[in-house]
């Protein structure tokens, strides 16, 4: 692991904790996000309201917190008619507004007497071609026949570039669909000789492969090759599956592994809306969160439809004692 992982994983008593949906409280709090750019639209529109997820989520306990460039491309800005230098100046912004309110929140806890929080890493996020693509691919893993590993690099390569150098603690990949796109992130995180330690978390449909239907076996080999990738991992995901999937990841690599699934609810893109979640037995999202810890999971935390206060009983329930405790970094 890298050091400021294995850091931050060990001050958090084992288990460090990642924010939840960024997109779900950036909406919740009255953002549009009903846009092409997702999220991302937030960065032309309203930077505020991004930073405002931030500290809400690090005042939730999170020990990691993900950028807002999930869904922001320099194509993607290019076709709302920005020049190259403003799209890439969004991709430095998204890391900045997370940088500042890590800055800011960090020194609002020393001032108090009893620090109660961690130091927090900043990871830049990257979702798929898929998710740039918005045609239902991201949850397909479905490229299409004239897709190949190089024109995924191409797609990838500058904007990976801008938020690597942008100064994030780490580089967060993430819903990855399918094993073409893994490959090629891990080709190119060794052309590129990124310096910044890389998640890379795939997303599946039925708890047992990626969206593609390909195994993790397989995608294995390759991030298990690669020292660029300190983090393996599945978001996105109902939380019903987590636990098979740590334990099929735990038999596929020795990587830290983080888990940070949806609420189990479903996304009903036809009618645009969210259906209840399915067999999510008696558990709440927190006990659950326990066992994935129980069952090997380093980095714990929540992607689309959790909140602030999901994150909340994350940590408390992960860190327990040490959560209002926890020694300054
Ligand atoms: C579709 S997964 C989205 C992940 C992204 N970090 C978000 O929460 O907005
Ligand atoms: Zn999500």
């Amino acid at each position: 692991m890298a050091v400021a992982v294995e850091e931050i994983v060990r001050r958090a008593g084992g288990c460090a904790v990642i924010d939840g949906g960024f997109a779900t409280q950036l909406e919740a709090l009255g953002a549009d996000i009903n846009d092409p750019l997702w999220s991302a639209a937030c960065l032309i529109t309203k930077p505020h309201l991004i930073k405002e997820v931030h500290m809400q989520y690090l005042e939730a306990g999170a020990d990691v917190i993900i950028s807002s460039s999930y869904q922001a491309t320099i194509p993607g800005f290019l076709a709302r008619g920005m020049l190259l230098e403003e799209a890439e100046g969004l991709l430095r912004r998204s890391i900045e507004l997370a940088l500042e309110a890590r800055d800011e929140f960090w020194k609002s806890t020393l001032r108090k007497s009893k620090p109660v929080y961690n130091h927090a890493l900043v990871a830049a996020s990257i979702g798929s071609y898929g998710a740039y693509l918005a045609d239902g691919s991201e949850y397909s893993g479905s490229y299409g026949e004239d897709i190949s590993a190089e024109k995924l690099k191409d797609f990838h390569r500058r904007r990976l570039q801008v938020l690597a150098s942008a100064g994030p603690d780490l580089i967060a990949f993430e819903a990855i669909p399918n094993k073409m796109e893994a490959q090629a992130l891990v080709e190119l995180l060794e052309e590129e000789n990124i310096q910044v330690p890389s998640w890379i978390c795939f997303s599946s449909v039925d708890g047992k492969n990626l969206c593609s239907g390909e195994s993790f076996a397989e995608c294995l080999q390759f991030l298990n090759a690669s020292d660029k990738v300190t983090i393996v991992g599945v978001n996105c995901t109902p939380p019903q599956f987590i636990e098979g999937i740590i334990r099929e990841l735990k038999k596929q690599t020795k990587k830290a592994i983080a888990v940070y699934p949806n609420s189990g609810e479903i996304w009903d893109g036809r009618e645009k809306r969210w259906l209840p979640a399915q067999c999510f037995g008696h558990k709440s999202f927190d006990a659950l969160a326990k066992r994935w810890q129980e069952a090997g999971a380093s980095l714990v935390g929540g992607c689309c439809r959790t909140t602030p206060s999901t994150i909340r009983a994350v940590s408390k329930v992960l860190k327990g004692k040490t959560a209002y405790s926890a020694t300054q970094i």
